[in-house]
């Protein structure tokens, strides 16, 4: 027996508004489930539901003494990344997609959810997941309502975001909410017996940024299924900001105090999906002077304040955070803050019921059961955690959680960078020449693709705008006319961006800069630079730190890895202005005049490098 509206109304909890009612209502009746549960956050649900997978086999509860109230979950070989192939925006009209999305017409994609819904969650129970994104009631944030027949995906919620009654309450206050469908896509017929991982081969990640809908059919993984994260909180937030005069960024935000003055600066940064924020976000400064505390480290909202700054706030309240690589080496305070009350995704499970992957603390097991649930030993030739394995954790457990990062109002942002994984030609970090070039640079940023997405190739280069590629619900050339429209709004306030790359690499493949904790080392030449204190050299690509203003005391950075760093090939930057203006080229005339007039400034540059003589500052 199917749900009714008559046991939507008996099962809603009474701060449940009437037009809830009806949405939750008309989405049962089209998805058939055989049971309801609004959800209210609260430790019981979370112990039931755990609990609930544990017996059906989704979860593995791991050691309580080791990993005290953490799971681990194996999803399918299918089912371990975001998939952009299968990701649409669903406007009215093509163009307003862009070329760098996939664009679905949305009468048409409605009508192929309707058919994919119907009856999709039979046998299982519908989970109503209100959300708000966000501190509660905050100024900047925003609200949300996830159906879904997946609990995984509500236990996962309730990490990652404010969910639960208090959302409800603030829905039930009248202000505007974001409803979200998502289905694994397996219905099951009666008696039979549930898979560990449900989910389809077919997948619809889709979104209608003029109705402001979200529908999600057939994953049950990440930013597929955790619909307040990639699809609300960058998808459809990014295009409520254009419409409404702030930004919504695939941004880390740290805050960096200066002890000898206790100066406060808050650096956002913007880096493809595995490509170093959460390290960045938590970072353990190798030089004194310095501490940093996390605001966020994956999604920044950012809005002009009372005085004209820009303030950010993290609209999650947990890290969805790669696990391979991360160690007490690498990030010591995202290993404390995993400690208890974590899922993880896709990891190894040891011998004594802990989780392991490569690149953590300690030697390597002699047994493990890997991510596929199968024996692995160092010889079984295949890594036992997948790479794009997953912890979600508490923000609230990070030893270095800022003391300010659920301010409604935000921080002020003083700094913001942007960067890729780059083996050649991007120098370790360079300054705009002017904000519209901070544009430019945030506009041709290309990444060497990692395993946050199974469709496109890992390793290669492919451009990624400002870490969005994935993420801008519109069109992207518009997206950076929106940029040049807040820096011109916000004028000298608006924060100035420098390009970083912790990936160079030297000719025996090796990296040139150790990262992660000496990373501190860029952000302190960045403080110094904005305070004014040192200059800066002119050169192809921004602003170059000279030598003897960097500070490179305790680590193994002489002057020939130096300059290996800030080897500038007029040659290579040819070609990569090529390639970037191809690249732009898609946007026709929806490209802004002042991003052209950067590739031209930036090709003028290029010449006098290649003539040896001075870079010309850009005006
Ligand atoms: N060489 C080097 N590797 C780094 C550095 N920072 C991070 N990494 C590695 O890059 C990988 C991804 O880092 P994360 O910090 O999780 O990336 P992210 O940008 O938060 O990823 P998403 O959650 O997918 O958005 C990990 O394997 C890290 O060990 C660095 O400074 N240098
Ligand atoms: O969305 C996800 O699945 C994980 C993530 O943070 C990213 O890919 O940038
Ligand atoms: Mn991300």
């Amino acid at each position: 027996m199917s749900v009714t509206e008559k046991d939507v109304r008996a099962a809603a909890p009474s701060n449940a508004p009437e037009d809830v009612i009806a949405w939750v209502a008309k989405i049962a009746e089209l998805a058939t489930p055989d049971a309801i549960e609004f959800c209210d956050g609260s430790q019981e649900e979370w112990g039931r539901l755990t609990q609930l997978m544990v017996d059906n086999g989704m979860f593995t509860r791991l050691n309580p003494e080791k990993r005290p109230n953490s799971f681990l979950a194996r999803s399918l070989p299918s089912d371990v990344a975001r998939v952009e192939s299968r990701t649409f925006i669903c406007c009215e009209k093509e163009e307003d997609a862009g070329p760098t999305n996939h664009w679905a017409d949305p009468k048409e994609m409605k009508a192929i959810l309707k058919e994919k819904f119907t009856a999709t969650m039979k046998g299982r129970t519908l989970y109503v997941v209100p959300f708000s994104m966000g501190p509660l009631g905050g100024p900047i944030s925003q609200l949300g309502i996830e159906l879904t027949d997946s609990p995984y995906v509500v236990c996962n919620m309730r990490i990652m975001t404010r969910m639960g009654a208090k959302a409800m309450d603030l829905i039930n206050e009248g202000r505007l909410w974001v409803p979200a469908v998502h289905s694994v896509g397996q219905p099951l017929e009666p008696g039979e017996k549930d898979t560990a991982w449900p989910c389809n081969d077919e997948k619809y990640i889709t979104h209608f940024p003029e109705t402001n809908e979200i529908w999600s059919y057939g994953s049950g993984y990440g930013g597929n299924a955790l619909l307040g994260k990639k699809c609300y909180a960058l998808r459809i937030a990014s295009t409520m900001a254009r419409r409404d005069g702030w930004m919504a960024e695939h941004m880390l935000i740290l805050r960096l105090t200066r002890q000898s003055d206790n100066k406060q600066f808050h650096v956002t940064a913007a880096f493809p999906s595995a490509c170093g924020k959460t390290n960045l976000a938590m970072l353990q400064p190798t030089i004194p002077g310095y501490k940093v505390e996390t605001v966020g480290d994956d999604i920044a909202w950012m809005r002009p304040g009372p005085d004209g700054r820009l303030y950010a706030i993290n609209p999650e309240a947990g890290f969805f955070g790669v696990a391979p690589g991360t160690s007490y080496k690498t990030n010591p305070m995202a290993m404390d803050t995993m400690r208890t009350n974590t899922i993880f995704t896709n990891v190894a499970l040891t011998d004594d019921g802990d989780v392991w992957w490569e690149g953590i603390d300690g030697d390597v097991p002699e047994h493990l059961i890997d991510w596929h649930g199968k024996d692995w030993t160092p010889e079984s030739g295949q890594p036992a955690a997948h790479a794009n394995s997953r912890f979600t954790t508490p923000a609230s457990q990070c030893p270095i959680i800022c003391p300010d990062w659920e301010a409604p109002q935000g921080v002020p942002v003083d700094a913001i960078l942007f960067g890729g994984r780059r083996a050649t030609n991007v120098p370790l970090v360079a300054e705009q020449y002017s904000a519209a070039h901070g544009v430019f640079i945030g506009a041709s940023v290309a990444s060497e693709v990692t395993a946050a997405a199974t469709d496109v190739k890992a390793g290669s280069l492919r451009h990624d705008p400002f870490a969005m590629l994935p993420f801008c619900g519109y069109n992207m050339a518009d997206y950076w006319g929106h940029w040049l429209e807040m820096q011109a709004k916000l004028g000298t306030a608006f924060p100035k961006i420098y390009q970083v790359n912790w990936f160079r690499k030297d000719e025996n493949g090796k990296f040139l800069w150790p990262g992660y904790g000496d990373n501190s080392r860029v952000l302190d030449w960045i403080v110094r630079r904005s305070a004014g204190e040192v200059e800066a050299i002119n050169g192809v690509t921004g602003r170059y730190p000279h030598f003897e203003d960097f500070n490179l005391d305790g680590v193994d950075v002489g002057k020939a890895e130096w300059d290996k760093m800030y080897t500038i090939d007029p040659d290579a930057w040819a070609a990569e202005a090529d390639s970037t203006e191809e690249y732009f080229s898609q946007f026709g005339d929806r490209l802004p005049q002042a991003i052209k007039d950067q590739l031209t400034a930036l090709r003028a540059r290029i010449a006098a490098a290649k003539a040896g003589e001075p870079i010309p500052a850009e005006g």
